[in-house]
């Protein structure tokens, strides 16, 4: 495709996205991993962490493969990809920004959650008048434990999966100059339990129900915030203060706050077992590119 396609860029604490309408699906077969790649490149590209094609359900119906659990009870489908190109399940930031796009452009009405399709089924988006975005990521799965190491370095970690995989390390330091390092290359991850990769959390405690954490994603390299991966985390500090959970695991909802390098977030457990991602999340440039 030679002719000047639309694009958005927007970022939730900046986990960064090009958003490229998409409504009829007509990007069908021709966005593959190299477009996607160098659409993210952030030299000779628009740069970002990943792409969130934007599609109407109906049309990518009739045309995609339906991937999975992926939900189709949504007027609009969020096709998501890491900056290699690679698909992942769910983007948790991702689907924060896209929704502030749907509100933004007119095409979902803000004073209901919005529900929007993704690989890791249908999401529900409330957006709040203080220009927080939470999406009800659903249930986070507590799978076990793993290992991961960064060089020497080895720590155990905690298999949650959001949708989408990752292993959570506790660790005493964040610094880039540490053990965890600055995190160039993906740590290294049991290949039987992620045969298909892994995003990696590190994570120190900041006090009662707040923490820090860096990530290195599958597919995206560090990233400034990985909103799946901030659920993740929360769960599992949970899990490691001693909550049996769901929630407070005393029929209450319980809240951490999870600063990443972008930004903070909220993240709530909820007693019925959902977890709930609140942030920031903004569309700021407009512009045209080749695809
Ligand atoms: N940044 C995202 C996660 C994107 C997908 C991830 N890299 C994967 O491959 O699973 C988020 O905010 O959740």
């Amino acid at each position: 495709m030679s002719a000047p396609y639309p694009f958005l860029k927007g970022h939730g604490t900046e986990n960064d996205f090009v958003l490229l309408p998409d409504h009829d699906a007509s990007l069908h077969g021709e966005l593959d991993a190299a477009r996607v790649a160098a659409l993210c490149d952030r030299r000779s590209g628009i740069g970002a962490d990943g792409v969130l094609r934007v599609v109407r359900t109906e049309a990518y119906d009739a045309l995609e493969v339906s991937a999975g659990a992926r939900g189709q009870d949504a007027e609009w489908t969020m096709d998501y990809r890491n900056a290699d190109g690679s698909m992942s399940e769910m983007c948790g930031n991702g689907v924060r920004v896209f929704a502030r796009h749907l509100v933004e452009e007119g095409l979902a009405d803000p004073s209901a959650p919005i529900p929007v399709a993704t690989r890791a089924g249908t999401k529900l988006l409330t957006l709040t008048d203080d220009g927080l975005v939470t999406a009800d990521m659903g249930r986070a799965r507590v799978l076990g434990e793993t290992a991961v190491s960064v060089g020497p370095a080895t720590w155990a970690a905690r298999h949650v999966d959001v949708g989408n995989p990752h292993a959570v390390a506790l660790v005493d330091d964040l610094d880039p100059a540490g053990p965890v390092g600055p995190l160039l290359e993906p740590p290294t991850h049991d290949p039987l339990l992620y045969p298909e990769g892994v995003n990696v959390e590190f994570v120190v405690r900041r006090g009662p129900r707040h923490v820090a954490m860096r990530v290195h994603e599958r597919g995206s390299g560090e990233t400034r915030s990985c909103g799946t991966g901030a659920c993740a985390v929360m769960v599992a500090a949970a899990l490691a203060d001693g909550v049996t959970g769901p929630g407070d695991g005393r029929g209450g909802d319980l809240a951490y706050r999870v600063d990443v390098p972008g930004g903070t977030l909220t993240i709530t457990w909820t007693a019925d077992d959902r977890v709930l991602l609140t942030g920031p999340a903004v569309v700021h440039s407009w512009g045209a590119t080749t695809l």
